[in-house]
């Protein structure tokens, strides 16, 4: 990405929040004007021919312009939280939504714990970034400008010593640009690779606890977070050479200012208001400078961090639908024609040549052969999880693009081996499937599907019944009741298609039989595919393809 376009998506995320941020940049003007002025009044004070006269009218008027600026501080304060606030998390939103579409190889190359952690960290740089920060980026340098104008104003020949230190700024913030950068982009790439060491470890505990891998394992994170400490040390070095830099620089030409300034007095070119005055400007010239340098470091690590969620938030491809031709909701056939299949990983490794399906509605299809001989990765490719290196899906007589793949997953139910549930309540994992119905028809048509599966008693028995959370991945269920309530979830979606996995293979007899004899009844005049290394699936009506 060139590297003018990674600032202007960045900067493009505030578009939504314009006119919020011109409020809170007016207030800024304002405030920013009343600091400019005070400098100025004590100028003025310091010259005047006889002392002021601090009357109850003006202490009135001063209490009230401290309250009325206090107020405008604190409003801008909110509203560039408040933007902050509702940009990152909307950012997410939509990291979140296209990371959701990805393609399925898509969730093969990246590790889930990385990106789950980049997805809270990397966008929190955002947000103080692209709203307090910027807003005192631009505070800074209004004030620089004025107390610029201000200082050319008082003395032009004082301020040459500020337009010879410019051209330093300008090279040392060129150089320091890419170096913050890569710098930042390690760091968290640092951050997220521990997180992923972290969330393996957790994950795998029982492995750890029985082969006593504690030590292994601690190491391993260890390692991990000594390299994030080394770059964040790094650029912890960074940013403090730099300010050490600047404050040498800042006060060094304060200084010579100080000097030339005296001289000037004494020779009656300027007077020690002036020269007071001048010198406050310079001060607040060099404090805005250093809070310049601040943001120019945090917005070029905020770039670093950011691009690796920048490149994950790709347009969201929804195909138009051929309504009228593939009626996706009717399966009339489906066709898998000479296919030729690779997983992208492994592209030397073919797992299917040439290969020929018919689906006939209504059939069941039993699929059999030895262990990795590809039962599993036809299921996948039948979902549209993959595309065929060569050969067509065909559907309803249309061949179906990549793109269209959804359709196929429209009509298709799923159960595999070891069923994928949402660690959140029994009730949001069967819920999820049932839609466009009226929401009182839901709880009923749930209850309903979960007594047939022989789940309904269990659920009644947990604590707070069908909203008991279930743990990760269902943790807290035994095998069978995962499978159950995976059928259970089927059954809610009423597709033409029921593809099962192995589905019966942590059931016991009575249960098993049970299973089958409802998916029997509720399918019999769908399609169903059953991967099954299990005889008494295999009834005599069922058509066996061996792979
Ligand atoms: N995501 C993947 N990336 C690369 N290769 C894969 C992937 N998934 C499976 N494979 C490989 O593809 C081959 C077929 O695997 P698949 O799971 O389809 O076999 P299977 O017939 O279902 O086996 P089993 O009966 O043991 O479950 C195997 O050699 C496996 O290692």
């Amino acid at each position: 990405m060139p590297d003018l376009e990674k600032h202007f998506l960045r900067l493009r995320l505030l578009r939504p929040y314009w006119l919020q941020l011109i409020c809170a940049m007016v207030i800024m003007v304002i405030t920013s004007i009343s600091q400019l002025i005070i400098p100025k009044g004590i100028a003025t004070f310091f010259d005047a021919p006889q002392a002021i006269n601090f009357d109850a009218k003006l202490i009135v008027l001063l209490i009230i312009s401290i309250v009325f600026l206090s107020l405008l501080t604190a409003t801008r304060f909110y509203i560039f939280e408040k933007i902050g606030i509702d940009l990152v998390t909307n950012f997410r939103r939509n990291i979140h939504k296209s990371l959701l579409y990805k393609p399925v190889s898509f969730y093969e190359s990246i590790n889930i714990a990385e990106v789950t952690s980049r997805l809270t960290s990397d966008s929190e740089q955002l947000k103080d970034t692209l709203t307090v920060n910027l807003a005192q980026f631009i505070r800074a340098s209004l004030i620089a400008i004025g107390s610029l104008v201000s200082m050319i104003i008082i003395s032009p020949s004082l301020c040459v010593v500020i337009f010879l230190i410019l051209p330093f700024f300008l090279f040392t913030s060129r150089f320091l640009a890419n170096r913050f950068n890569s710098l930042s982009e390690n760091v968290q790439g640092n951050l997220a690779e521990s997180n992923k060491v972290a969330f393996d470890n957790l994950n795998c505990f029982p492995v750890i606890k029985i082969y006593n891998g504690y030590n292994t394992a601690e190491q391993l994170y260890q390692s991990s977070t000594e390299k994030y400490v080394t770059q964040k040390r790094k650029l912890a070095l960074l940013v403090s050479s730099v300010q050490g830099v600047l404050f040498s620089v800042m006060y060094l030409s304060l200084a010579i200012v100080l000097i030339l300034g005296i001289w000037q007095i004494q020779n009656k070119y300027l007077t020690v208001g002036e020269l007071s005055a001048f010198a406050l400007y310079l001060a607040m010239a060099f404090t805005c400078i250093s809070t310049l340098a601040d943001f120019f470091a945090d917005w070029m690590q905020c770039i670093g961090a950011t691009n690796y969620l920048f490149s994950m938030n790709a347009d969201i491809h929804k195909p138009t639908i051929r309504m009228a031709t593939l009626n996706p909701n009717k399966l009339t056939s489906l066709k898998l024609h000479n296919i030729s299949f690779s997983y992208p990983s492994r592209p030397e490794s073919k797992i299917f040549d040439k290969f020929n399906l018919e689906i006939v509605k209504g059939e069941t299809l039993v699929l059999k052969g030895s262990s990795g001989v590809g039962k599993s990765t036809l299921l996948k490719l039948l979902m549209g999880f993959y595309s065929p290196t060569k050969g067509n899906l065909i559907l309803n007589n249309e061949i179906l693009s990549s793109d269209e793949y959804n359709f196929l997953r429209e009509l298709v139910s799923y159960v595999e081996q070891d069923p994928l549930l949402f660690s959140t309540s029994v009730y949001q994992n069967l819920s999820l499937v049932v839609n466009d119905i009226p929401d009182e028809q839901v709880d009923k048509l749930i209850i309903d599907v979960c007594k047939k599966v022989n789940i309904h008693d269990f659920i009644m028995s947990l604590p707070d019944q069908y909203d008991t959370r279930i743990g990760d991945r269902g943790t807290q269920l035994s095998g069978g009741q995962k499978q159950r309530l995976a059928i259970a979830r089927a059954l809610l979606k009423q597709s033409e298609i029921l593809i099962l996995d192995e589905y019966t293979s942590a059931l016991d007899k009575e249960n098993r039989d049970n299973i089958q004899h409802i998916v029997n009844e509720h399918f019999s005049d769908k399609t169903v595919i059953i991967v099954s290394h299990n005889e008494t699936e295999t009834k005599e009506k069922h058509r066996i393809v061996y792979l």
